[in-house]
């Protein structure tokens, strides 16, 4: 559905040549959500926005529906993009206008008639929640309610492909689950593609089937999110990944621990979620197995669970049973002194 090859983008600031983007290959399936998440400064601002060509790419080729849209003309490219709906983290309404005509707008300016735009503002209307608000002026509404106008907006264009940038990022904890559930029946319902760009593992874990990890300009690492959380590779994917546990053990209290024993953290996935691994440790080894911590991260279509353990015993039999916990399916690493 959207196809980036070898994408890169330069800006040319008095300072010198910056490189936003450099040599980015990615491939978001019809119907799927796709993020892409990295700190401040990566490139994912310029990478989403060189997909509805807001910015041209400097070398590589980017394909929408099987079609290379970087060499198309101005008006095949504005046919394109009314394919491509987009949100921002700043809703980008027009404060003067009511509710209905920040969506109405951008119809009259594609020519749709009076009776079709009547039908579509109070059927997106309808689905993102907001058919009293007709009349309401954007300083009447709270974020949340913003961004649905701005979402009704996009999808009164009847796209085929959302993207979502930051969308969430303004919003408190609360709102932005309301918003990420949204965006979820919109994928489901409508069964609209969506990449979206984020800073905000959260968001990657609730609505991603897909996700890319940026830094410096490249993709680090991508794949399924189950397999991300579950054996992320490089150490910002870690970083990101680790940010949802929430959970640091005191440095004193893990010095302590590891005189009898490693900590370690075993993530579950799949069918070793299922098993009673840990029973089946004691039971095995000379070797007793202290849960000190842990959590569940329910992902989009799985559910990952972890725990912190002391395993209390022998160095040659720990060794044995982390072999055997490794067996089974259970992802185990050593948790260091200072984190966990
Ligand atoms: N129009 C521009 N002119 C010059 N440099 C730019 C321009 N747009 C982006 N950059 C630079 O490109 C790099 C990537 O910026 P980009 O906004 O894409 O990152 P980002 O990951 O979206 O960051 P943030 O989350 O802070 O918006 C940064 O170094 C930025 O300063």
């Amino acid at each position: 559905m959207i196809k980036l090859t070898n994408v890169s983008k330069s800006f040319q600031t008095k300072k010198g040549t910056i490189p936003a983007i450099d040599d980015v290959s990615l491939e978001v399936q019809p119907g799927e959500i796709f993020g892409v998440i990295g700190y401040s400064g990566a490139g994912k601002s310029t990478l989403i926005r060189c997909v509805n060509l807001l910015e041209s790419p400097t070398t590589g080729s980017v394909i929408i529906n099987g079609r290379d849209v970087t060499n198309v003309s101005a008006e095949e490219l504005l046919k394109v993009r009314r394919k491509i709906g987009m949100i921002f983290q700043g809703f980008n309404l027009l404060k003067t206008a009511t509710v209905y005509d920040n969506i109405a707008i951008p119809l009259k300016l594609t020519d749709v008639d009076k009776k079709e735009i009547d039908k579509r503002v109070q059927k997106y209307l309808q689905i993102v929640g907001l058919e009293d608000k007709h009349d309401a002026y954007p300083g009447q509404l709270s974020g949340g309610q913003k961004q649905r106008v701005a979402i009704a907006r996009a999808l009164a264009q009847e796209p085929e492909i959302l993207l979502s940038d930051e969308a969430t990022s303004a919003l408190d904890p609360e709102t932005t689950e309301s918003i990420l559930e949204l965006l979820l029946k919109i994928n489901e319902e409508l069964g609209i593609t969506i990449m979206l760009i984020t800073h905000e593992m959260n968001v990657i874990q609730k609505i991603c089937d897909r996700v890319a990890v940026m830094e410096k300009g490249k993709i680090i690492e991508q794949g399924k999110t189950v397999d991300i959380y579950a054996r992320p590779s490089h150490p910002t994917t870690k970083r990101f990944v680790n940010s949802t546990y929430h959970k640091e053990l005191p440095p004193h209290v893990l010095q302590d621990l590891i005189q009898t024993g490693p900590v370690v953290r075993l993530t579950f996935v799949g069918e070793s979620s299922s098993k009673p691994v840990l029973a089946s440790v004691s039971a095995k080894f000379p070797v007793s197995p202290n849960i000190l911590a842990g959590g569940i991260i329910a992902l989009k279509q799985e559910t990952i669970g972890t725990l912190v353990v002391h395993l209390h015993g022998d160095k040659e039999e720990t060794i044995k049973a982390i072999s055997y916990l490794e067996e089974q399916g259970v992802k185990v690493e050593g948790v260091e002194v200072t984190h966990v």
